[in-house]
Parts: structure tokens; sequence; C-alpha cells
């Protein structure tokens, strides 16, 4: 008999997920079975893909049972392992009170970004305790055809590059992901954001993210722009004393990011479950291969 899998679709401002439902970690996920499912064309689409498993069951997530119970096995689009997903952890904990698993509250989830705790209301928008933001020395370059911009090293658990410019249309088509320099900045590759003031702490930024292309949000990405608007404008809570706010609009709606003094960064957005199913065992013999 065939094995039975089961996936829901979901997102966050429209940066879009496969959520594959896992919790004993019997699932097999390599690369092209990943990629198989987040193709657009042939298979489910998605940015990327939140397999949900038991913390208990995952060899990566296993010294962190005791702390959160679920561990977000996050994959970029093409396959690709991340460290962490903002948008997806807020998705991640959505799906886990449309099943059942979580009610409202604080949860804490394990990502390999440390543990997350995520605040789940009944309904409405989800808050995500995102911690704290590395700023990595030194200044990077990001170019797009004849342009270039110097951008902000912002790890928030996965690597970002975040340039200021004065068009967002400046950014392209962002077909191919934008040269990064130097390189040895980023070993591991980099998701690279650009942005345009809208207003006092109000920004808009698009992204082209490593491992799944331009996407309409990225969580993590958000994060780490408000963090570098905060360093540029002259809030920075470590400095003031005092928390700041930014408003972040992305292609596909409005996340909002506080940092603390501190250093804690909270993020609030939506997290909706579109759609859920099984996939076909005919296909899925075929997607891994
Ligand atoms: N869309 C995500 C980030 C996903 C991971 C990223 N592509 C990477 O490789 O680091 C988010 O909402 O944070």
């Amino acid at each position: 008999m065939s094995t039975r899998i089961a996936f829901l679709k979901g997102h966050g401002t429209e940066n879009d997920f496969v959520i594959v439902p896992d919790p004993e970690n019997a699932v097999a996920l390599p690369p092209a079975a990943v990629a198989a499912l987040c193709d657009r064309r042939a298979g489910l689409g998605g940015d990327g893909l939140l397999h949900v498993v038991r913390s208990a069951a995952h060899p990566e997530a296993r010294h962190l049972a005791a702390e959160a119970e679920w561990f977000m096995d996050y994959r970029n689009g093409d396959g690709s392992v991340a460290e962490m997903c903002g948008n997806g952890v807020r998705v991640f904990a959505r799906y886990l009170q449309h099943a059942g698993y979580a009610t409202e509250g604080d949860l804490a989830v394990a990502t390999r970004g440390g543990v997350k705790t995520v605040h789940l209301a009944k309904d409405g928008d989800i808050t995500v305790g995102m911690g704290r933001a590395v700023l990595p020395e030194g200044e990077v370059t990001v170019r797009v055809g004849e342009r270039a911009w110097p951008a902000r090293n912002v790890n928030m658990g996965n690597p970002h590059a975040v340039a200021f410019v004065a068009d967002l249309a400046h950014a392209g088509e962002l077909r191919a992901a934008p040269p990064v320099t130097p390189a040895t900045a980023y070993p591991d590759g980099v998701n690279v954001e650009f942005v345009a003031d809208r207003g006092p702490r109000h920004v808009a930024m698009r992204v082209h993210e490593r491992g799944s292309g331009e996407t309409r949000s990225c969580g993590t990405g958000a994060c780490a722009v408000a963090v570098a608007a905060a360093r540029r404008d002259g809030t920075d809570p470590a400095v003031t004393g005092t928390p700041v706010t930014y408003t972040v609009d992305v292609p596909g709606g409005t996340l909002v990011i506080t940092e603390r003094p501190d250093g804690e960064i909270e993020m609030t957005g939506p997290a909706v479950i579109v759609a859920e199913g099984e996939i076909d065992p005919e296909w899925w013999a075929g997607a891994a291969v």
C-alpha cells in the first residue's frame, strides 16, 4: 500500500508555503522532492516548505524538545535548507492552531535559528519574538546592472544585505540573485532587501530570497530592514533607550517590527491557511527522483 502524505498551503503577507505535517518525521524530503512540491507549474507551488515535526523526532532539534514541542524544518523553494523564516514561523503556528495542536497564548517553536516564541490569538495577526539581530562589521555592496549601493549586513539567524534605494524599481526585474560583495561576507549565500522610504519609521521593500528568488514578502528580511533603518535614522533602541517600531510594506502586505532597548525584536503580521489535501502517491513516487 502506498503512503498517503497530507499537505496544506498557507501564506504570510503572500510569502507562500507548502506545509507537510509529519509529527514523527516519517516523510523523507530530499531537496528534489521539496523543489517538486514548490514548483508553481508542475507541483503545488510555494516560496518554501514548512516540514512540521515534533522536536523529539528530529535529529537537528532533539536537544530543544524540552523547550519547544514542535520543530520548523524550513526549506527554500529550491530544496535548500535555511536557518529561519519569519513569515513561515507564523504560518507554522497557524497550522498548529488549525490542527488542534496549539491553542491561544504563547507557543515556543524550535527552528535552526533557535527557539522562537509565537503569540497566538484566536484569530487576527500573529506576533513572533524574532530574537536579536547580529550586525557583522564592514559594509557590503549590492549591484543591479550599472547601479551599486552600499548595504548593511544584518543576520537574523539567516543572512541579509539591506540596501537603501531611491526607487524600488531600480532593483529591476530581480530574475537572478543580485551580486553582493565581498562574497566572503556571505559564505552561505544571502537574502537581499531593497528599501525605499515612505514616511517616518515607515519603509517599503522588495526582496530577492536565497533559494527562492524574488518573493512578495520576507519576515526575517523585514526585521533586518527595520534594524538597518533604525541605525541609519538614529533611532537604535540600544542607544536611545526607547523601543522603536517600523512599518514595513512588502509587495504582499505590511509587517510591523518593534525592536526593544535590549535588542529583542517582535514582528506582527498575518498568517493564513488556504487549503489542505493529499499528495497523489503516483506523482510523489516520481517527485524525488
Ligand atoms: N521568507 C523567509 C525567509 C526564508 C529563508 C531565506 N530564503 C533564506 O534562505 O535565508 C522569511 O519570511 O523570513
